[in-house]
C-alpha cells in the first residue's frame, strides 16, 4: 500500500529534524487569496514533476518557470510537492518559486510529525496539507493546532464521509479538501466531492482535489458546491496554462 510506504519514509526523514522553533514566519496569506479568486472558483495550481500514479509527468521541470506560468494564467495560489522519493519534488522548490512569483504557497507533502511544521515554515510555506488518511484524529488535531499557532493555513484532506466525521469530531478547519483520488489504488472519481460536499460545515471552504481534466469535471464539482479546485497533472501537461484554465472554466456560469 503506497500510503504506508510514504508514511514509513516520512517517519525516517523526520527522525533527524529539530523541535526548536525559529523566528521565521509565513509571509503570504493563503486563505485570503482563495477567498478572493480570479475566476468563478479558486484555483490551487500544483507543481508536480512526478507521482506514484503517473510516473514522471514533466521531465525537465523548472519550478519557478511553471510557477510564473500559473500566476500569469490566473491561479490564486500554488501547491508545490516537496517530497523527493515518490514525487521528485524538493525542499528548495518553494523558496525558488517565491523568488519569482507573488502567489501564496501550500507545501504539498505528507505531514505526520510536528517537526515538519517548523520545517515547512523554514521552507517558505504559507500553508500545509494534513491528510486524514495518514493521521489518527487526535494526531491531526494536534498538528492542526501547532500549524495554526505557527501562522500557517491548513488544508485538511479527506476521501470519505467517515474521515470527514472523524476530522470534524476534533477540529473545524477553515479549508477542507476532498481528494477524488484513492491514495492507494490511485483511482479518481469526482463522486467523492459530490457525496461529501453536502456534509461540509457552513463557513468551511471546500476544495475538490485530483482528477480534474475537462470543463465537465469543473462544472460537476462546482455544481456539487466546491469553492475551489486543486489541479495538478492537467495543468502540468498544458503548454499554455492560461488557455487551459480558460478552457476548463468554459462550462462554469457567472
Ligand atoms: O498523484 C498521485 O499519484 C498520488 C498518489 C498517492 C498519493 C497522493 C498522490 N497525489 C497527490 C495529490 O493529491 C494530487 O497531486 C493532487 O490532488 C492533484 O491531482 P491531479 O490534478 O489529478 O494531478
Amino acid at each position: 500500500m503506497i500510503l504506508e510506504q510514504i508514511i514509513a519514509k516520512k517517519q525516517e526523514e523526520t527522525a533527524g529534524l529539530s523541535f526548536i522553533e525559529s523566528d521565521a514566519r509565513p509571509d503570504r496569506n493563503f486563505l485570503d487569496a482563495l477567498r478572493k479568486p480570479v475566476r468563478q472558483k479558486a484555483v490551487i495550481a500544483e507543481i508536480k514533476k512526478a507521482s506514484p500514479s503517473k510516473g514522471v509527468i514533466v521531465e525537465n521541470m523548472n519550478p519557478a518557470g511553471i510557477g510564473r506560468a500559473y500566476e500569469n494564467a490566473g491561479a490564486d495560489v500554488l501547491s508545490i510537492l516537496t517530497d523527493e522519493t515518490f514525487f521528485k519534488g524538493h525542499s528548495r522548490f518553494i523558496k525558488e518559486v517565491k523568488q519569482h512569483v507573488n502567489l501564496p504557497v501550500l507545501r504539498k507533502d505528507f505531514i505526520i510529525d510536528e517537526r515538519q511544521i517548523e520545517e515547512s515554515v523554514l521552507m517558505g510555506a504559507d500553508a500545509i496539507l494534513l491528510i486524514a488518511a495518514a493521521l489518527k484524529p487526535e494526531e491531526l488535531a494536534y498538528l492542526h493546532e501547532k500549524a495554526v499557532q505557527r501562522g500557517l493555513d491548513v488544508l485538511v484532506e479527506v476521501h470519505s464521509e467517515t474521515e470527514l466525521r472523524d476530522v470534524l469530531s476534533v477540529c473545524t478547519p477553515h479549508l477542507l479538501g476532498v481528494n477524488n483520488r484513492d491514495l492507494n489504488t490511485f483511482r479518481t472519481c469526482l463522486s467523492f466531492t459530490e457525496k461529501i460536499a453536502p456534509l461540509i460545515p457552513k463557513g468551511t471552504m471546500l476544495i475538490s482535489e485530483s482528477g480534474i481534466h475537462t470543463p465537465e469535471d469543473v462544472r460537476r464539482v462546482a455544481a456539487a458546491g466546491a469553492d475551489g479546485l486543486l489541479i495538478g497533472e492537467a495543468l502540468m501537461l498544458a503548454e499554455d496554462k492560461r488557455k487551459k484554465l480558460d478552457f476548463l472554466f468554459s462550462g462554469v456560469k457567472g
